[in-house]
């Protein structure tokens, strides 16, 4: 839609073309209609001048081998391949190890985004120039990017904003208050900090669009399915019965022991992401995550 409204012919290609064209992918936006400068097919376009690869993480991968390397790709997914414990640009760099590459990612609802109404995001690419290019291109006047050359902190931010807000819904569907909800997002930009910088990126991005941004919207916006499926945790349904009873898909379920396990690869101490990972797998209930993270032994705030 933004690729449209910045002035793009848009060829989409879609698992299910009829639904997509029929509007039937945004129950949060009843009546939604694409614009005639959209064109959706299941057949993939040959030519483009950019593409966008809007699917969930977990099927970037065989989504991307279908798609021509013929102009710079952007990922708009936000996780970790659950079997590689890859972000999306180093998928699409395994794949397309020639291409210009980009994320994008921010606080940014798909239907508020459809409906036109005001947001921004960040589009991180490696080059600078390439990450402005990019940002200029795809901005409209309710649509405003910010170019970022730290690809791998944005992707941080993207991809454990899911397992926090599963986090945060899980601390309020256990009615622990909205002070340990708090408490536990501010921590968890910490953490996010602290690895980001073990892995290269810059803990600033985590301050940003990608990091607290999506943070906010999503430990605070009953509209994330992440937040969701930690509200119905945090009220007992098993974590498997929760994330199958989800309409779409919530990306903190895969990503979760993918960010855990790369975070003690990197020797970080990551508690909420650590006790989110136990919990989503069934190995501790919402008792004892609380206590885990409560009974941590006192220190500074910033070490
Ligand atoms: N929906 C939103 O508001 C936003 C979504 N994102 C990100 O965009 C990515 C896609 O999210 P949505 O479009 O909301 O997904 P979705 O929730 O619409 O996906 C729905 C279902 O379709 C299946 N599916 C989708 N693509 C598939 C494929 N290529 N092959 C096989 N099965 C497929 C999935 O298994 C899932 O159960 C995610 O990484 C998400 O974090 C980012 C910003 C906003
Ligand atoms: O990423 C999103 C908004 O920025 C969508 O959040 P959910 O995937 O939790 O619905």
């Amino acid at each position: 839609m933004q690729a449209a409204r910045a002035g793009a012919h848009v060829s989409l290609w879609a698992r299910n073309p009829a639904a997509m064209s029929a509007g039937r992918v945004l129950p949060r936006l009843p009546g939604f209609a694409l614009p005639d400068t959209i064109t959706v097919s299941g057949d993939m376009p040959r030519q483009a001048d950019l593409i966008l690869l809007a699917c969930p993480m977990q099927h970037l991968r065989a989504t991307a081998r279908h798609v021509p390397p013929c102009a710079p790709m952007i990922a708009c997914c936000k996780g970790m391949e659950q079997a590689t414990g890859l972000m999306p640009l180093q998928v699409l760099g395994e794949l397309f190890p020639h291409s210009v590459l980009g994320v994008l990612s921010g606080p940014n609802f798909a239907h508020e985004i459809a409906a036109g109404l005001p947001a921004a995001a960040v589009l991180a690419s490696t080059e600078r120039a390439q990450a402005r290019r990019l940002a200029d291109l795809l901005t409209t006047p309710s649509f405003r990017l910010y170019a970022s050359d730290d690809p791998t902190g944005v992707q941080l931010g993207g991809a454990a904003k899911n397992v926090i807000a599963i986090a945060a819904g899980a601390t309020m569907g256990a009615r622990l208050g909205e002070n340990a909800r708090a408490a536990l997002i501010t921590r968890s930009i910490a953490e996010l900090a602290r690895l980001s910088l073990a892995l290269g990126g810059r803990p600033e991005t985590l301050s940003g669009l990608a990091g607290i941004g999506d943070l906010l919207l999503t430990c605070t916006g009953l509209a994330s399915r992440n937040y969701r499926l930690g509200l119905a945790i945090g009220q007992g349904t098993p974590a498997l019965q929760a994330a199958t009873a989800l309409e779409g898909v919530a990306e903190g379920m895969a990503t979760a022991p993918a960010l855990h396990e790369l975070a003690q690869r990197h020797d970080v101490s990551t508690p909420v992401i650590a006790t989110v990972s136990s919990l989503l797998a069934g190995t501790i209930d919402m008792a004892e995550a609380g206590r885990r993270l409560l009974a941590r032994p006192v220190g500074h705030e910033f070490t």
